[in-house]
């Protein structure tokens, strides 16, 4: 049995995670007494079981509504600083050495802010959260476009001018439904001609014309969530032992090792899986699919990497190996360069494994 410490010593690399989705219930009350914002609870355990609650919606819309409180927050440089800087403390004092987090500029200018200055204002905090945290670990910037509006193109030229200034990527969110990844098709085949990197979250709220789109029409390196694949796997009831035969675009996801970004806690909530044991996860990561693991967002999901992995052990008997196949195939999918991921993974991941499984 892995015992919590050892879940939280050993070295997590996440590859999905919202910044305004991981706020500390405790900032989000000081940062709206600042400005005169209003928030459904004033005690902050009370406000952050508000925020999970709220999230418990069974529809990815109502989740999405939670995030009205986070984004009114986070509209004046110094909050979006500290926030920034306390995302990367709290990863990086639950072992996560290598992060990816994401959040929608566009959502941050409602107080004045140019686009350039909340990006200027996240590599700060970054900066400040990786100088100042309890472990060592290295974070970077995706710059996520919101599906339902059209600044894309525009948040794509953001994300390849500030390529070499902490930006590693591209993507975008909110709700799946009736906005099919091709309508920000300009912006994906701007980044491909640019040589960027970009993912896209799809196959979470809305099945395999979504996956298939953002794969074969926009390019996506990767996949945020991905679960629906699942949809194009037919295997028999009696489990995941049984027979299991991949259709085109599962065989396709499968055989280019297309990383899928699993959040598992975050699915129950929108109701993309039932249950952690019946998350698709389980069958993906069997049949060794490109599988990483995910938080999405920790303050609506009340969630953290070593909790996600803790669910994970319990569901499907998971130890440390398979831990480490998590970390390393996290690691290969990151839009850092080959050379700072394989550092990374020879001299942080591999060695604690080594000792570890000693
Ligand atoms: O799981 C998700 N699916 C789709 N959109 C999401 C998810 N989580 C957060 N956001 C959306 O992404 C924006 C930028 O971070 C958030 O404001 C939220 O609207
Ligand atoms: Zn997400």
């Amino acid at each position: 049995m892995i015992t919590q410490e050892q879940l939280r010593d050993a070295p997590k690399v996440l590859l999905h995670d919202h910044l305004d989705g991981g706020l500390r219930p405790e900032t989000v009350l000081e940062l709206a007494a600042e400005i005169g914002h209003d928030l459904p609870r004033t005690d902050a355990a009370e406000l952050g079981q508000w925020f999970v609650e709220s999230a418990d919606s069974g529809s990815l819309e109502r989740y999405l509504e939670t995030f009205d409180h986070t984004v009114a927050v986070m509209q004046n440089a110094e909050a979006i600083k500290r926030v920034a800087s306390e995302c990367v403390q709290d990863l990086a004092a639950d072992g996560v050495v290598y992060a990816e987090i994401r959040y929608a500029p566009e959502q941050h200018l409602t107080a004045g802010l140019s686009l350039e200055q909340v990006v200027d204002a996240v590599h700060e905090g970054f900066e400040h959260g990786m100088a100042t945290a309890e472990r060592p670990i290295v974070a970077r910037q995706l710059l996520t476009a919101m599906r339902h509006k059209a600044r894309s193109m525009e948040i794509a030229e953001l994300a390849v001018t500030y390529r070499d200034a902490g930006v590693v990527g591209f993507d975008i969110a909110g709700a799946e439904a009736g906005y099919p990844p091709t309508r920000h098709l300009d912006a994906f085949e701007y980044l491909q001609r640019e040589n960027a990197h970009f993912t896209i979250h799809a196959g979470e709220a809305f099945g395999l014309p979504s996956i298939w789109q953002a794969i074969q029409w926009c390019g996506a390196d990767r996949l945020g969530h991905g679960v629906r694949i699942i949809d194009d796997i037919t295997y028999d009831e009696a489990g995941l032992d049984g027979k299991v035969e991949l259709g085109r675009l599962a065989a396709y996801v499968r055989d280019r090792r297309i990383p899928l970004e699993m959040c598992p806690s975050s699915n129950l909530q929108t109701g993309a899986a039932d249950s952690i044991a019946e998350h698709p996860i389980g069958l993906l990561a069997k049949l060794k699919f490109r599988v990483t693991v995910n938080t999405d967002n920790r303050l609506m999901s009340g969630t953290s990497m070593s909790r996600e992995l803790a669910l994970l052990a319990e569901a499907f008997d998971y130890g440390l190996l398979d831990f480490r196949w998590f970390a390393i195939n996290a690691m290969k999918s990151a839009f850092v360069p080959f050379d700072e991921r394989l550092a990374i993974i020879d001299t942080v991941i591999k060695p604690w494994y080594a000792e570890a499984l000693r």
